[in-house]
């Protein structure tokens, strides 16, 4: 490839990460010209996928390409470089809410069919579907995970330390999971020694045989697993919880992950929410069910479903509701000022993020009353809810976390082509009829899986692929070897799919030159002690677990190492020999947008869009032989480092230094460096004006830029904001623009 034709796709998301793009995108662009690469985007936000699901509804003007499979096709090509920010794993809700948008904008797309009725209405049901949750990264991770604090980064928090609660020995808090009768206890699972076409089928107590999913084909050693959580059990479970936190009095929250297990998770917290409500729910069963109430969408559904109702009828539902929580422990807010709660609606808290945040904050959730509270953090799968009961054990004994000496824990996660459960939602069913479910084999007849389930229970089957964890393996060995530090595999031989799994990693070490390294397999739960004793006396330790522990844990240690996990690296090694470039580990942060729009301030930090871009740039410099973009990428480096030195980054406070801001200083920075430098005399010449510019205007520019402040503004739209009002909004220094066109050609 020419260095003329090198080509970065930076992914266009939604939310803040999308709002942030269109004051950093610009200044990228500008830079990275300079090196003859183009920073082209990618629109892979909700609406963009949204339309691209419907054209046939659509005028030509307003039909928009298919571009997330185009880019889902490119990750299997050696070339490809790709920057992906974070964007909306969307509930129904948020995807209702995204048509009415596009629907009020002139995009005359169907409604959602809550209920299909006809087959045409379950044809666009089942497209839609396609847009909700976790639709995005399975597509596009093509590769293993390998997510860590850049030195410069880890050195800034140990110097500039965040806050961290205390944490007392007599915190109450803990969490409850299943002990018997959810995935983790029945689980089976097997390798595969040939490669085989299977079908997964209920054959029911009344001899009837239901197809739930013609042909899944797999390859030889493949691990499959298939496991279920048996309904009963967990509504058993959540009335012993309920009924334990309201007699110990301590408050009630649920953790789940519904946006990226999008068939399971809604059902687990649908089933919490009708046991915590059961009377109002069983008074007015009849009603709900012809209204189309579904709490698997949360409160919010049933308050919206209600409001057709006589205004009478309203009132005695909400009197009913209120009446619940009477002999029902407190629920834990999610919006205590607004009196929204756990329950109002499945995506508002993610256990990735929302349990780091609790044990950041000393084991305390928001009460109802403004108040933080020791909790009881439900986590009905008990596979991964017992490291956060053994983190919470460790701090009760040893008090909080010291950001200023603690050690690192990098993680090396598998991943790849949709590994584990994070890639089962195609393969997951609630059973509507007791029976036994059978992972057979389409050739030969033979059930290789099978499970006695009864009406209500969610089965699953979940598949990964031998050279995914081949290639994860070989991750973990080249990262122990790189960075010094020892790794733990975080697996439970306990658990059929880990004692596969441990086999696998056992033969694949081998392949391996591992002299001089320190590399073991533990539980999750040694695992996690282990880590945490080193973690206390500054010692570093590489993770290297399963999908949903890589999700898990690369929120929990920059929480609390960092602050926050968007200061992380996390960088997707394709396994077809290109490069993703994740940005941070968290979300899209729906709160900062909120402030934007009524106060213009951004609290957004890029800086894990900084660290991408460099490491983007590095890896597109080496594979195509461009010098320029190796030093752009060192610059950068350089720059990110300067910024965090001189304490450059978003203030949460309003009036102050915000996203904008720091973008201005990241680009006054970069500029400095390549004028500075001497290695290339071309970019030199070329970045001196700018770096000149910019230098002379500093306090003029951040002056315009936090003026702004402090008032509501119009970006005309959620989903799809308005392109120039944005741009306006989040371009507002007129210094700044006219600066980063003296880039010289
Ligand atoms: N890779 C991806 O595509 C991912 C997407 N998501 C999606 O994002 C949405 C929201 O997820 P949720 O888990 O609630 O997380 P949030 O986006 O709400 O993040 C949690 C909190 O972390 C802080 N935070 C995260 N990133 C940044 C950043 N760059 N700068 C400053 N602060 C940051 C913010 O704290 P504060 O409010 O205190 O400033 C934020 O409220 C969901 O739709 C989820 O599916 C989630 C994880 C990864
Ligand atoms: O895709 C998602 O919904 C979120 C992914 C996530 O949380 C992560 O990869 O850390
Ligand atoms: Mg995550």
């Amino acid at each position: 490839m020419s260095a003329e034709k090198s080509k970065i796709i930076y992914t266009l998301t939604d939310e803040a990460p999308r709002l942030a793009t269109y004051s950093l995108l610009p200044i990228v662009q500008s830079f990275t010209a300079a090196a003859g690469i183009d920073v082209v985007t990618s629109d892979i936000s909700v609406a963009a996928r949204v339309l691209a699901e419907f054209p046939e509804f659509l005028s030509d003007e307003q039909k928009v390409p298919a571009t997330l499979a185009e880019l889902g096709r490119l990750t299997l090509l050696p070339d490809t470089n790709i920057i992906k920010l974070p964007n909306i794993s969307a509930s129904v809700g948020q995807l209702q809410a995204c048509i009415k948008e596009l629907q009020g904008k002139g995009y005359a797309i169907p409604d959602f069919p809550e209920d299909p009725k006809n087959d045409e209405e379950k044809s666009i049901r089942a497209r839609y579907s396609k847009c909700t949750g976790s639709a995005v990264n399975p597509v596009l991770r093509e590769g293993n995970s390998d997510r860590r604090a850049p030195k410069a980064v880890k050195e800034y928090a140990r110097k500039n330390p965040h806050s961290m609660a205390e944490w007392s020995q007599a915190s109450r808090s803990h969490v409850s999971h299943m002990h018997h009768g959810d995935f983790y206890h029945g689980e089976k699972s097997i390798t595969l020694n040939k490669a085989r076409d299977v079908k997964m089928e209920l054959i029911t107590k009344s001899g009837k045989t239901v197809i739930l999913k013609p042909k899944v084909s797999l390859l030889d050693r493949e691990v499959i697993d298939s496991m279920f959580m048996s309904k009963k059990a967990l509504v058993e479970f959540y009335e012993k919880e309920i009924e334990d936190a309201h007699k110990t009095g301590v408050m009630f929250s649920l953790h789940v992950k519904a946006t990226m297990m999008k068939v399971s998770h809604p059902i687990v917290f649908g089933h919490c929410v009708k046991i915590f409500y059961k009377d109002a729910f069983e008074k007015h069963a009849k009603l709900f069910d012809e209204l189309g109430v579904n709490v698997n969408n949360g409160m919010a559904n049933l308050y919206d479903k209600i409001t057709s109702l006589p205004q009478s009828k309203q009132d005695e539902i909400k009197r009913d509701l209120h009446a619940c929580h009477e002999h029902r422990p407190e629920l834990a807010m999610v919006d205590s000022a607004k009196g929204i709660t756990n329950f109002h609606s499945p995506n508002d808290v993610i256990v990735d993020a929302s349990m780091p945040a609790m044990i950041r904050s000393g084991g305390k959730m928001w009460g109802a009353d403004g108040r933080l509270k020791d909790v009881k953090a439900v986590m009905p799968e008990s596979t991964f809810a017992r490291i956060y009961q053994e983190i919470i054990n460790f701090c009760k004994w040893h008090g909080a976390f010291d950001p200023k000496t603690m050690g690192t824990v990098p993680n090396v996660g598998l991943m790849a082509q949709q590994a584990e459960e994070y890639g089962s939602h195609d393969k997951t069913f609630e059973i509507a009829e007791d029976g036994v479910a059978n992972i057979t084999d389409l050739a030969t007849g033979e059930v290789l899986l099978s499970q006695n389930v009864e009406a209500g229970d969610i089965w699953r089957m979940c598949q990964v692929k031998d050279a995914a964890i081949r290639d994860w393996v070989k991750l973990a060995v080249s990262r122990a070897r790189n960075s010094g530090m020892p790794v733990v595999f975080w697996l439970d031989a306990y658990r059929p799919h880990e004692a596969q799994l441990i086999t696998k990693v056992k033969m694949y070490l081998h392949e391996h030159d591992t002299t001089g390294l320190d590399i073991q397999i533990m539980s999750q739960v040694r695992a996690m002690r282990y880590t945490l004793e080193r973690v206390i006396r500054g010692e570093d330790t590489i993770s290297a677990t399963g999908n949903i522990l890589r999700d898990y844990l690369t929120d929990l240690f920059p929480i609390m190492e960092l602050g926050t996990s968007a200061k992380m690296l996390s960088i997707v090694p394709l396994m077809a020999g290109g490069g993703m470039y994740e940005t941070g580990a968290g979300g899209s942060a729906p709160k900062h947008v909120q402030q934007l729009v009524e106060e213009n301030h951004l609290r957004w930090d890029s800086l894990g869009e900084f660290l991408a871009l460099a490491v983007s740039l590095e890896d597109l410099g080496i594979k195509t032989g461009n010098d320029k973009a190796k030093l752009l990428a060192k610059t950068l480096d350089a720059a990110t480092g300067k910024l965090l030195d001189h304490n450059k980054g978003p203030s949460p406070k309003t009036g102050q230094l915000d996203n904008r801001g720091s973008h201005f200083y990241l680009a006054l920075y970069w500029a400095q460096a390549l004028a500075a430098q001497t290695e290339d005399a071309a970019l030199q010449t070329q970045f001196a004006p700018v770096a000149k510019a910019l230098t002379e205007n500093e306090e003029k520019i951040v002056a315009e830029l936090n003026a702004v402040q402090g008032h509501a503004v119009d970006i005309g739209g959620y989903y799809l904001p308005d392109v120039a009002k944005t741009d306006a909004v989040m371009r507002p220094s007129a210094t700044l623009n006219a600066a980063l066109k003296t880039v010289a050609a």
